[in-house]
């Protein structure tokens, strides 16, 4: 079958042959979900993409079931019970979503006429990370033990996650995987450039499998650190890497659940205006591209989507590629008619990165743009009539020599007019400057006392923009972090409001006191050698006990 829908025979609830992956750079193929999820990333340097996007053939019929039990269903099309048996899986999902505040887990709201918000910040770290990461530390979990089975000592397999983070993965992978037997976690984030409540939430826990490495660089830099790392033969031969990035699929996977939950949230709360079989358009604020690859997944699953609106900050490499077809670092490659980077007055570094309002989205590279490629690709393949594993290969060769010119040349593009039509029928995007960030946050707490966070901001903003656009399209914003975790932001847009009180109105009793708590934490140099190093000496004393 082609990668487009796949017809599943079954009650739609089951999957009876598991999905078999494949990398977007074409040299691995035919891999387990299991597989694929402990090496996170492809030996080619690629992304693993499952071989065919399964049909939720009866998603109209799960509008009624509770958060863990659409899970189950969705999980089901990608994971086979010849894998996972599935009371295996519904243990794994339960587990996972008990530890959310809101038995909805991801609750959707009403913010303002047709827009809604996804709140998905009722996890443990506060932020949207926790729906994918709660899931995958306890998938993780679950394949050491069922590997490690009657082993003991060196002889046990001992998983080394190593991971970038620009302040919320960091913490919701800890969270994951705190005190979990057989796995180490690496958390790599730019030094001085996460939230003060990021970095406090990563250091002060101390369990002993847990390693906080503050890097002199910014984010793309960790990015690559850990890149390196995965290509790197000398450490892959003596410890078995693992991802907690989005570039690993358990991530993306788990995160499509909630696009369906909350289009049945909608249908349950709008019963005479939203009927199923309706479109809807999803707004998300966005860096990595994780997030709303989700709900590309989704759509392509069955879910009727009008538009997925991609929303970025200042760092606007996603929104300059939907609007010119051309993916570049810089917009001076290349770029200079389109006028070059605006004067605003944000503070840019050397790297091309700026500090924005809303950290945790100041990316240059979107690690997961790699997989939407593949997609365009395969499509634009797929009009040449040949077979389906010409076209895959053929996906393969593009994506590969895209993303070395982004290497080599600091980007790539124009891409064929076909392709980015393609992107532009599923997609939009949006840019929001930090002015219009902090003017949104006020807005929305003037107009409806609602706090939001600086990324969910952004989304807001773009989010009243396309809805301007498609004025009898439900709206529904994807709410990515909660906004005590971004008091220097939150602060500066509502000091002057009367009334208003970060600690009594926004700060949740788990923060406070977090400042006064033990930290551990060491600062490496931006140097991938370097980290590998630290990483093997502290492995090694960990196993030994001496931690
Ligand atoms: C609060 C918040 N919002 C939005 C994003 C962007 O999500 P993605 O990287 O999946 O595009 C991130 C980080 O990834 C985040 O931490
Ligand atoms: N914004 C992220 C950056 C890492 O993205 P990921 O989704 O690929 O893990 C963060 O908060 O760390």
């Amino acid at each position: 079958m082609s990668n487009g829908a796949v017809t599943n025979g079954s009650s739609g609830q089951t999957h009876t042959e598991s999905q078999r992956y494949l990398s977007t750079r074409g040299d691995d193929s035919g891999l387990s979900f299991e597989e694929v999820v402990l090496k996170g990333l492809a030996s080619d340097g690629g992304l693993y993409i499952p071989h065919e996007i399964p049909a939720a053939e009866q998603w109209e019929s799960w509008k009624d079931l509770s958060f863990v039990d659409l899970a189950f269903n969705v999980l089901s099309l990608y994971i086979s019970p010849s894998e996972i048996p599935a009371e295996d899986l519904k243990d794994i999902i339960r587990r996972s979503y008990a530890t959310f505040r809101s038995p909805d887990v991801t609750p959707l709201i009403q913010l303002q006429g047709n827009i809604h918000l996804l709140e998905l910040f009722h996890g443990p770290t506060f932020a949207f990370k926790d729906v994918a990461l709660q899931f995958l530390g306890n998938l993780f979990e679950y394949f050491l033990v069922r590997r490690n089975e009657g082993k003991t000592g060196r002889d046990r397999y001992h998983l080394t996650v190593v991971g970038a983070t620009s302040g919320d993965t960091g913490s919701a992978a800890i969270y994951g995987l705190r005190g979990k037997k057989d796995v180490s976690v690496f958390m790599l984030h730019p030094k001085g450039r996460v939230s003060p409540i990021q970095e406090l939430q990563m250091t002060t826990v101390l369990d002993a499998n847990v390693h906080n490495l503050a890097v002199t660089g910014n984010f793309d830099n960790c990015q690559d650190i850990v890149k390196a790392l995965f290509a790197d033969p000398d450490i892959n031969s003596s410890h078995k890497l693992g991802a907690v990035n989005s570039i690993n699929w358990a991530r993306i996977l788990a995160q499509t659940v909630y696009y369906f939950y909350s289009y049945f949230s909608l249908a349950r709360q709008q019963p005479d205006s939203f009927k199923i079989g309706d479109k809807v358009r999803f707004v998300v604020p966005t860096g990595n591209f994780g997030d709303i690859l989700a709900g590309y997944f989704a759509h392509r699953m069955g879910l009727p989507v009008d538009k997925l609106v991609i929303a970025t900050n200042e760092n606007d490499i996603l929104d300059r590629f939907w609007k010119t077809g051309r993916y570049e670092k810089k917009p001076a490659y290349g770029a200079a008619a389109e006028g070059g980077l605006p004067a605003d007055g944000v503070k840019a570094h050397e790297d091309g990165v700026k500090e924005t309002l809303s950290p945790a989205m100041d990316i240059l590279v979107s690690s997961n743009f790699e997989r939407l490629l593949w997609f365009l690709a395969y499509e634009f393949a797929s009009s040449a009539g040949m077979d389906d594993e010409w076209n895959k290969k053929q996906a393969g060769q593009e994506v590969s020599a895209w993303l070395a010119d982004l290497k080599t040349k600091g980007g790539f593009g124009p891409v064929y007019k076909d392709v980015l039509e393609a992107a532009r029928r599923t997609f939009e995007s949006e840019r929001v400057s930090d002015q219009q960030t902090l003017d949104t946050i006020r807005s929305l707490y003037k107009e409806v006392g609602y706090v939001l966070d600086p990324h969910t901001a952004v989304g807001v903003e773009a989010a009243r923009r396309s809805a301007a656009r498609a004025p009898g399209v439900p709206t529904i914003a994807l709410s990515t972090a909660h906004p005590a975790k971004f008091a220097g932001a939150v602060t500066l847009a509502l000091r002057d409001e009367p009334g208003f009180e970060f600690d009594a109105k926004v700060l949740p009793p788990e923060f406070v006191g977090l400042d006064k708590k033990e930290k551990r934490v060491r600062d490496v140099a931006n140097d991938w050698t370097a980290v590998r190093e630290l990483v093997k000496q502290e492995v090694e004393e960990e196993l030994k006990g001496l931690r």
